[in-house]
């Protein structure tokens, strides 16, 4: 994150050094101005940016050409900001409290938080192909070929660095390697009578095959063996492996390897190593794509995924996407099991266990028409729009009936588009318009553009340059700085209390729901029962031995999320989730705690009208003040993850000698045995809901001490340090140019958050 922080800010600086040097001649000095504005080694810790040759390449005619391109990223208000308190934080010595204060302050500003837009849909469906029409590269992602298909998650975001087309490929690390190959040779040693059917056993040999070939099946005593790795040395020596190419032709040829599983290897592939079983995600970063560069789209593979790392970091990128784009084909998406499978199995983990505020049902393929031979261009055309009209209704009657993703999402918060990839990139019957590919990118222009963190790095800009001017012009003695705090101080003391109130009542409604929950419990007992009465089935062997091999979870070949954990943590979860989604909703328009940390303020406004000659400082405690909550909006929606998802955790936990039994039995009779394993850890072990209330209700109590501490000490440091703490003078910067500069795009940014929002 540091790193890119560091790539990021040379390469705002280095735009705006190669702007200051496209100028005219008698400008020079102004350039040389600005390029002194780099930060130094001293300051990031990190490599010191060669400036004088980064602007000078940029002057090359292949930059130059480069920067003509469409697309190409002229500097943001952010970067016109962030170049400006770079200067102001050089300018600043640390000789006293206030200068060291201020240049903290300056360096926490830097965020590098990206919206997640997760891209779910089962295989063939069309996401490789929607994401390259979305980005305009054809050939981006791997799309089309029968037998392969996408087995990693994949990132595509910006390259907001360098004009070349990059894949950073994070692997497994060896260890976790070495565990999943011995335990495939203890599940294919076990199996060696079994019927090859096995979703299992299919995955193992998949793996093992895509890697070593045949040789596996020789003998497994050398698979960890160097040779097998010598592509890929980055793998041994637990480094991330960095592909740069100049085209996204190129690029894609050579990530393929990493990401795609080829079920059926063809003749050409013969002798062709596969890595995605090592591999654990890849970021692949595009070129002059203003559009993603706060924005990142990750196609995400279903999960069940035996190994533990690759489904943890699964289900972290899960939670942190802010909006879900399900894809499935336009011919059945209204009735498409797999689909709404998919959007039921992660509704709580993208809902109130995420921070997903927007599901979008993507039906893709809207082009395909059965029967379309003999129809004109034109009737073609109407029959297409008229299906996207029945699909739409279709889809949304679906999702009214399915309650259990209601729960956590709004109708406002679902919606659907019919969209065709295909004619998006070469029109035949479709306008642009028609493919709804248009409409994708306007929501995705739109999350990019309104990205909070510009907003709050320039509403603290305007605070700290607010601030250094209040103390340069203040003389001393003059302003009634005492009289000030006393007012600030009394008006914290209310405004905590009403916070501290607010989260306390909403720790006591959840006691209260999560008791009867417990009550519940039974309701939980019936789904198990449920589930383990299919043992009538003949495959449910199968199934329940993956189950209990895998914790609790398991996805059939068929698409069947099977999840024992929640499925027992329902009694606690469903008594809980309407509250909760109120609590914490995902839509922070509304603010969380009823709202009560949104109107958190000291008053400042009512006081500048009254102390005129400490308004600056006055403003910049309204600007600490925003930062302060968007700070504790940013902390509480990572703790309201991790409170939701410690219910189903707790019985995981609680649950997992009993799998590590059930994983024991085999011969006659294995299949009651196990079942009777199940049901007997459950009926004695009646004190997991118990436990899991309280574990739940711990970590709520512990993020009200985190509000309520971060609030009382960061105002309490800046109102002191404002209107307290005097800087020897001469050393703090004129910085009044600057101060107008900002002010207008903090105006702006106002105007711009009033827009969006009415
Ligand atoms: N006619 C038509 N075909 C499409 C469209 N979108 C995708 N396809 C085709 O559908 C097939 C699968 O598309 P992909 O984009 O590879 O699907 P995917 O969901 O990424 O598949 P995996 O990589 O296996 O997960 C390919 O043959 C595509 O050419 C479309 O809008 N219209």
């Amino acid at each position: 994150m540091g790193f890119l922080r560091v790539r990021s800010r040379v390469y705002n600086y280095v735009i705006l050094a190669s702007r200051a040097a496209n100028r005219c001649e008698e400008e020079h000095e102004e350039a040389a101005d600005v390029v002194q504005v780099l930060p130094s080694t001293s300051d990031t810790g990190k490599r010191k940016p060669d400036l004088e040759s980064d602007a000078s390449r940029l002057q090359s005619p292949a930059k130059r050409q480069r920067q003509s391109m469409p697309g190409f990223e002229e500097p943001t208000i952010l970067s016109n900001v962030k170049n400006i308190m770079a200067f102001v934080h050089s300018r600043l010595n640390e000789q006293d409290k206030l200068s060291a204060f201020l240049k903290k302050k300056i360096s926490d500003l830097e965020t590098n938080k990206r919206e997640l837009v997760g891209v779910f849909g089962k295989t063939g469906a069309g996401k490789s192909s929607l994401i390259n029409a979305i980005i305009k590269e054809k050939n981006l992602l791997p799309s089309g070929s029968v037998n392969a298909c996408t087995s990693v998650m994949i990132k595509v975001e910006a390259n907001t660095y360098s004009s070349k087309y990059e894949a950073e490929i994070e692997f497994i690390t060896k260890e976790e390697w070495n565990e999943e190959l011995w335990s495939f040779r203890q599940f294919l040693d076990n199996n060696k009578n079994q019927k090859k059917e096995d979703d299992d056993y299919h995955d193992a040999v998949e793996k093992l095959s895509a890697l070593y070939g045949d040789d596996w099946r020789k003998s497994f005593e050398n698979l960890m063996d160097r040779k097998y790795f010598k592509e890929i040395p980055e793998f041994l020596q637990s480094r991330r492996k960095i592909l740069t190419c100049e085209s996204a032709n190129e690029l894609s040829a050579e990530f393929v390897k990493y990401t795609r599983s080829d079920s059926k290897q063809e003749e050409s592939d013969e002798g062709k190593t596969w890595f995605w079983p090592l591999v654990k995600c890849v970021t692949v970063r595009v070129p002059n794509r203003p559009l993603l560069q706060h924005v990142t789209l990750v196609d995400l593979p279903g999960n069940g995924d035996c190994n533990k790392s690759r489904d943890q970091m699964w289900k972290g990128i899960v939670g942190d996407c802010s909006t879900v784009w399900i894809v499935t084909e336009i011919n059945r998406a209204a009735s498409d099991k797999e689909a709404w499978g998919i959007l039921e199995s992660v509704s709580s983990l993208i809902g109130n266990g995420g921070e997903c505020q927007q599901i979008h049902f993507i039906c893709t393929k809207s082009d395909l028409l059965d029967d379309s031979d003999d129809l004109s261009s034109a009737d073609i055309h109407d029959r297409i729009v008229k299906r996207n009209i029945q699909a739409n209704d279709g889809v949304r009657k679906e999702f009214n009936k399915r309650s259990k993703i209601k729960t956590h999402f709004t109708d406002d918060s679902f919606k659907v588009f019919t969209v065709s990839s295909k004619e998006f990139l070469k029109g035949k019957h479709l306008s642009p318009e028609d493919t709804e590919i248009p409409k994708l990118k306007g929501f995705l222009q739109e999350l990019n553009d309104c990205h909070s963190e510009t907003v709050n790095y320039v509403n603290g800009a305007y605070g700290i340059l607010s601030l250094i001017e209040g103390a340069r012009r203040r003389k001393e003695g003059v302003g009634k700085a005492d009289d000030v705090c006393k007012v600030l101080e009394k008006n914290m003391t209310e405004k905590l209390d009403q916070v501290k109130k607010a989260v306390e009542k909403a720790i006591k409604d959840f006691e209260q729901c999560l008791t009867e929950g417990v009550k519940n419990s039974k309701t939980s007992d019936e789904k198990l029962k449920s589930f383990l009465d299919r043992d009538k089935q003949p495959s449910f062997f199968k199934t329940l031995e993956a189950v209990v091999r895998k914790d609790g979870m398991h996805k059939t070949k068929k698409g069947e999320h099977i999840n024992l954990n929640t499925v027992l943590a329902s009694c606690l979860t469903d008594s809980i989730d309407e509250k909760f989604r109120k609590t914490f909703p995902n839509d922070v328009k509304g603010g969380y705690f009823d709202g009560v940390i949104s109107r958190f303020s000291l008053d400042t406004n009512s006081l500048i009208q009254k102390y005129q000659d400490v308004k600056l400082q006055l403003i910049f405690l309204q600007t600490e003040e925003d930062k302060i909550k968007a700070k504790l909006n940013k902390i509480i929606l990572k703790e309201k993850k991790i409170i939701y998802n410690s219910l189903t955790e707790a019985i995981e936990k609680n649950m997992k000698k009993c799998y590590e039994d059930a994983r024991k039995i085999s011969g006659n009779d294995a299949l009651k045995k196990m079942r009777k394993t199940i049901e007997t850890h459950v009926s004695l072990n009646r004190n997991m809901y118990e436990d899991a209330k309280e574990t739940m209700l711990e970590k709520m109590d512990e993020l009200m001490m985190i509000i309520c501490k971060e609030l009382k000490e960061t105002m309490d440091h800046s109102i002191k340090l404002s209107l307290k703490a005097s800087a020897l003078s001469e050393s703090l910067p004129d910085v009044s140019e600057h101060l107008e500069t900002v002010q207008q795009h903090y105006n702006e940014d106002l105007l711009h958050t009033v827009t969006a929002e009415t």
